[in-house]
């Protein structure tokens, strides 16, 4: 099984590189300067050129602040792009996994959002990647929109890397606690989408193992807890570690609003797929004590 993935160095893409080998698939990776997602022209070509089996959208505008400053760009990239990336597939008659996100709900629910839940972004990223999905589905019917939340890895920029800066740092760190969802290991994304990519390639007929599906860790937190537990696993092994202070949202003052309740049910992907990501304390493990290895001083062998 051969995967084109959109994105080079991005979380997803970089886990999808490490994964797809050991799991007896290729990913090729294809990103900027190559392929530029804001600048449509040319990205089908480059996609139907490089040839694959599935493509998978691995790329986005992900600056949730940022966004606010610069919605158009955040649309082209998220919305624009992502269905250009979608036609590529149409016109290669191959199907595309595209990642979205629990940002395209305005989190006012109280129980976890289901598939079938209505859409309601309260920011400018939220909103890019809802257009994104719309633009996806428009293109091609072979299609799974996968979405999935609060992505971390020993890759890129993501909370996990930045609680253990700032536990470096700091004995005190002040995080909200009034905001829930569940914590993503990219590894485990990458696994999953590799799962549910030999699903749609063995099963080419199947409708119902197209559209839209979350996959999430399992299990539901707050970032504060998320956080805590961070300091927990790696003060156990001897790494940075902090004093979480919880806050609420209103204490944390930012551009962009963020959902109060990012809580998936991932239960359709589980009863279609049969595909369940790990309980999201255990996958968290291996990336701290990666990023602790990493961060330490190489040994020399005399
Ligand atoms: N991060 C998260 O917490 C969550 C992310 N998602 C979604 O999952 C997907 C993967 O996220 P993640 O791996 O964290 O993303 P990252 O922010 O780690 O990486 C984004 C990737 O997109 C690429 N990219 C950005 N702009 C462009 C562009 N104009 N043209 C081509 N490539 C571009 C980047 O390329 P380059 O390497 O050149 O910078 C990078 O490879 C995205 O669709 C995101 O919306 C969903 C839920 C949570
Ligand atoms: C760094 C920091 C963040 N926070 C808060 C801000 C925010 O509400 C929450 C998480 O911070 P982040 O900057 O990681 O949040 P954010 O970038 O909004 O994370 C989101 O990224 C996009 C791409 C997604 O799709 C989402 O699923 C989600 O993962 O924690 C603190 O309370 N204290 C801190 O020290
Ligand atoms: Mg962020």
């Amino acid at each position: 099984m051969r995967f084109i993935v959109i994105g080079r160095e991005g979380q997803v893409a970089r886990a999808l590189a490490e994964r797809a080998p050991v799991l007896g698939a290729k990913a090729v990776l294809l990103g900027r300067p190559q392929l530029d997602l804001a600048n449509p022209s040319g990205i089908e070509d480059i996609i139907v050129e490089t040839g694959g089996d599935l493509v998978v959208n691995a790329a986005a505008y992900t600056a949730v602040d940022q966004a606010e400053a610069e919605p158009d760009l955040a649309n082209a990239i998220n919305g624009i792009g992502a269905g250009s990336v979608a036609g590529a597939a149409a016109a290669m008659k191959v199907p595309i996994i595209h990642l979205s996100t629990d940002y395209v709900f305005d989190g006012a629910s109280d129980r976890p959002y289901r598939e079938s839940d209505e859409p309601s972004p309260v920011g400018a990223y939220g909103s890019s990647k809802l257009l994104g999905e719309l633009a996806v589905a428009s293109k091609t019917p072979n299609h799974i929109i996968l979405r999935t939340a609060w992505i971390y890895s020993p890759f890129g920029r993501n909370f996990v890397k930045t609680m253990l800066r700032l536990a470096r740092e700091r004995d005190n760190v002040t995080v909200v606690s009034d905001q829930h969802g569940s914590p993503t290991s990219a590894l485990d994304i990458a696994d999953g989408i590799i799962a549910v990519g030999l699903n749609l390639l063995t099963r080419p007929d199947e409708s119902s193992l197209r559209g839209v599906f979350h996959m999430t860790g399992s299990g539901f937190t707050s970032w504060a807890e998320f956080a805590a537990e961070i300091f927990l696993q790696s003060a156990r092994l001897g790494g940075p570690s902090a004093q979480v202070r919880p806050i609420g949202t209103a204490d944390y003052p930012t551009p962009a609003m963020r959902p109060a309740n990012s809580r998936l049910d991932c239960s359709k992907l589980a009863d279609i797929h049969r595909v369940a990501l790990p309980i999201w304390q255990t996958s968290l493990k291996p990336c701290v004590k990666r990023l602790i290895d990493e961060a330490r001083p190489q040994e020399t062998h005399l």
